[in-house]
C-alpha cells in the first residue's frame, strides 16, 4: 500500500550578470578611470510550504521553473539589477529529493517554511575593482557565475480530506474512480492510481483534495489492528464523510436503512470522533431502477433515517450526479477555511482590544 503523491520538476536559478568594462568620459578628463559596475546576482528558486494546498496535482501543468538572470553591470559604476527569485508553493509535509543523487534536500513541515532548491549565480565584478597601481585602465571584468539547475522530486504522504464509508459493494471504489483518476480533468495524472482506493480530486488550480475509502470498519477494524491502525491514521484528519449506500441491493432482503445504521454503530464502537464529523448520504446505483422509483426510494430512506445533512442520488458507474458532489465538497472546504480565517481575525482583534483596554 502506498499513499504517496509525487512530482518531478526542474528548477533553474538565474545566472549572475556580467561585470562591466567602462571608463569615465567627461569633457575635460580625456583619460578617465575605470567605472564599470558589477553584474546583479541571479534569482534563486525556493519552495515554500502552504497549508492551503493538499496535493501535488497542480505540478502536472508546470514542470520547469526558472528564475531571472541578473542584469549586467553598467558604466558610471551602476550595478546590474538582481534577478527576481521564484517561489514555488507546495503542500505542508512535502519532502524534496535531488533526483541525480537521491539525497533528501529537505522536508517542509510547517506553513511558511522555505527551502532553497537552486541558488542564483553571483554577479561579476565591474572593472572598477580591477584598478591597481600597475594597471590604471583595466580592460577586465568578472563574468557572472551560472545559477544552479537541478531535477528535484517532490513527495507527499497523502492524508485523506474526505472519507468514503459504506458496506462492501456499495460502490466506493467505483465512486472514487468516477471522481478522480477516471475524470477527464485528472486523467493524465498518474499518482491517483498508486493506490486505487485513494483519489486526488482536482476541482481547479489550487483547489484539490484527497478522497479515500475506509475499508475494514465493518469487518472489525479494532480486531484487525494491522490494516486498521495504518489506515485510520490516514483518515483521521478527514473533515467530511460521504456515506455510500446501495439503493438497489441485489438481495431483496437487504434493507438500506439498516445498512446505514450498522455502519453508524460500527463508527460509534471504533472511532466515535468520526461519528461526530459532518456526513453526507450518497445513495448509489440509481441506474438500476426506473428514475421515479429511484427518487421515491431515496426520499423514503431520507425520511426513515430522519436524515438532516445533505443527501444525493447518484450512479457512480455512470458518473451521474457525482461531479456536483465534488463541487459541493470543495465549497464546503472553502467555507471551512473562510470561517477559520475569520475566527483568527476576531481572536486577533479581541487580543488587541484587551491590550488597549
Ligand atoms: N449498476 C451499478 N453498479 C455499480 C455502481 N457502482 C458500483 N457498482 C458495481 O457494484 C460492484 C461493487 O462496486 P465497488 O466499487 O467495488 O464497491 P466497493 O464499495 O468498493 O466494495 P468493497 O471494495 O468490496 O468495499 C461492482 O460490480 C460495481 O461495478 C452503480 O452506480 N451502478
Ligand atoms: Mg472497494
Amino acid at each position: 500500500m502506498k499513499f504517496v503523491d509525487e512530482a518531478q520538476i526542474l528548477v533553474t536559478a538565474g545566472n549572475g550578470g556580467n561585470g562591466c568594462i567602462s571608463f569615465r568620459r567627461e569633457k575635460f578628463i580625456p583619460l578617465g578611470g575605470p567605472d564599470g559596475g558589477d553584474g546583479g546576482d541571479g534569482g534563486s528558486v525556493y519552495l515554500v510550504a502552504d497549508e492551503n494546498l493538499n496535493t501535488l496535482i497542480d505540478f502536472r501543468h508546470q514542470r520547469h521553473f526558472s528564475a531571472q538572470r541578473g542584469q549586467n553591470g553598467m558604466g558610471r559604476q551602476m550595478f546590474g539589477k538582481a534577478g527576481e527569485d521564484v517561489v514555488i508553493r507546495v503542500p505542508v509535509g512535502t519532502e524534496v529529493i535531488n533526483v541525480e543523487t537521491d539525497e533528501i534536500i529537505g522536508d517542509l513541515t510547517a506553513h511558511g517554511e522555505r527551502l532553497l532548491v537552486a541558488q542564483g549565480g553571483q554577479g561579476g565584478k565591474g572593472n572598477v575593482h580591477f584598478k591597481s597601481s600597475v594597471n590604471r585602465a583595466p580592460r577586465k571584468a568578472g563574468t557572472g557565475t551560472p545559477g544552479e539547475a537541478r531535477e528535484i522530486r517532490l513527495e507527499l504522504k497523502l492524508l485523506a480530506d474526505v472519507g468514503l464509508l459504506g458496506f462492501p459493494n456499495a460502490g466506493k471504489s467505483t465512486f472514487i474512480r468516477a471522481v478522480s483518476a477516471a475524470t477527464p480533468k485528472v486523467a493524465d495524472y498518474p499518482f491517483t492510481t498508486l493506490y486505487p482506493n485513494l483519489g486526488v480530486v482536482s476541482v481547479e488550480m489550487d483547489r484539490s483534495f484527497v478522497i479515500a475509502d475506509i475499508p475494514g470498519l465493518i469487518e472489525g477494524a479494532a480486531d484487525g489492528a494491522g490494516l486498521g491502525a495504518q489506515f485510520l491514521r490516514h483518515v483521521q484528519r478527514t473533515r467530511l464523510l460521504l456515506h455510500l449506500v446501495d439503493l438497489a441491493p441485489f438481495d431483496d432482503g437487504v434493507d438500506p436503512a439498516g445498512q446505514v445504521r450498522a455502519i453508524e454503530a460500527e463508527l460509534r464502537k471504533h472511532d466515535p470522533d468520526m461519528l461526530g464529523k459532518p456526513r453526507w448520504l450518497v445513495m448509489n446505483k440509481a441506474d438500476l431502477l426506473p428514475p421515479e422509483e429511484a427518487q421515491d426510494r431515496a426520499e423514503a430512506l431520507v425520511r426513515e433515517l430522519d436524515w438532516k445533512e445533505p443527501w444525493f442520488l447518484v450512479s457512480a458507474i455512470g458518473r451521474e450526479n457525482t461531479w456536483p458532489i465534488m463541487l459541493k465538497v470543495q465549497q464546503f472546504f472553502d467555507e471551512l477555511k473562510a470561517a477559520a480565517l475569520e475566527e483568527a481575525a476576531e481572536a486577533a482583534a479581541r487580543a488587541e482590544m484587551r491590550r488597549d483596554g
